[in-house]
């Protein structure tokens, strides 16, 4: 983000991110009316409350993502108290977003199940298998669920412990529907911890978790997996996106791009 109203009380307990005047970073109306363009702006004029400082240790093409899809899950991570040792962590979607959670969570010294053990997590789980979810029921401390599209929740529900929280990140388009009859009924279902679960969402983080998002990252050269490409080559990277083709994210180098061929 670029911009919050700095008084209101989101603001004033460093959660810039809730403020109703807050301002993004691309695609957002400024407080001069004009729209913002994130990295695609000719230049950048910024307050200095939302500048951050980049650790030198930090690669700026494979950092860079840090700074939506890092603190989207960062934050969360340490605000639900799942950035806790030995704790059980499900990350569901191995995407932007997924793929530096599982990073996070291992530097935290967490146990993760996800979706590909090439990232350096414990284990792995198909979320379609009803076997292996069974085998895998009141496991999990958290689960951070990055999933884009709409998807069941029930079967994600069950494998966190009692008071586990999934936190949903993830902004599918259509709404995602919750079976209410089967968490009143049943067993473990009734327990509110799972009804208090799928009331937890997260957009980005404050400026001062951003901040320590990335010192963080810098300690334990945590960076996103990326494909540097041209600006020239953004159509086809579109239509790539469009495939699901890029692990995780496609960074412009502009710098680059504006040298002359
Ligand atoms: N809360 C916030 O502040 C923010 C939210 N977001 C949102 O988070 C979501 C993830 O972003 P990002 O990581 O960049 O996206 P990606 O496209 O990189 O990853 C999305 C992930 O969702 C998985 N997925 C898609 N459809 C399904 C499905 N039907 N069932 C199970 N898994 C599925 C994909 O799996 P596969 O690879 O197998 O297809 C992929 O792992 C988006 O909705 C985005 O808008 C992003 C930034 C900030
Ligand atoms: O409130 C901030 C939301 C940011 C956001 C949500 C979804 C998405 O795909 C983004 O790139 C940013």
């Amino acid at each position: 983000m670029v911009g919050s109203c700095r008084s209101c009380g989101s603001c004033k307990q460093g959660f810039e991110n809730y403020c109703p005047q807050m301002v993004l970073t691309y695609n957002s109306v400024d407080g001069d009316g004009t729209m913002t363009y994130g990295g695609y702006s000719d230049a950048v004029v910024v307050n200095q409350d939302f500048a951050v400082h980049f650790p030198e240790s930090l690669p700026l093409d494979k950092g860079a993502p840090l700074l939506c899809a890092g603190i989207t899950v960062y934050s969360p991570m340490k605000h639900f108290g799942l950035n806790e040792p030995g704790k059980h962590l499900g990350v569901v979607g191995l995407g932007g977003l997924g793929h530096v959670a599982v990073k996070f969570a291992k530097a935290f010294g967490m146990k993760v199940t996800e979706a590909m053990e090439r990232l350096g997590a414990d284990a792995f789980l198909v979320s379609s298998s009803m076997d292996q979810i069974l085998a895998a029921t009141g496991t999990m401390d958290g689960i951070i669920n990055t999933v884009s599209a709409t998807h069941p929740l029930m079967p994600l529900l069950i494998l966190l412990k009692t008071h586990g929280k999934m936190i949903m990140v993830g902004a599918p388009e259509k709404p995602l529907e919750v079976p209410a009859f089967s968490l009143i009924l049943g067993a473990r279902l009734q327990r509110s911890s799972y009804l208090h679960s799928i009331c937890e969402n997260h957009a980005i983080g404050g400026m001062e978790d951003t901040q320590e998002m990335l010192d963080f990252a810098g300690k334990h050269g945590i960076t996103a997996d990326v494909e540097v490409i041209r600006m020239d080559y953004v159509n086809t990277a579109m239509e790539r996106l469009a495939r699901n083709d890029v692990r995780y994210r496609f960074v412009i180098d502009v710098a680059n791009t504006l040298t002359p061929l």
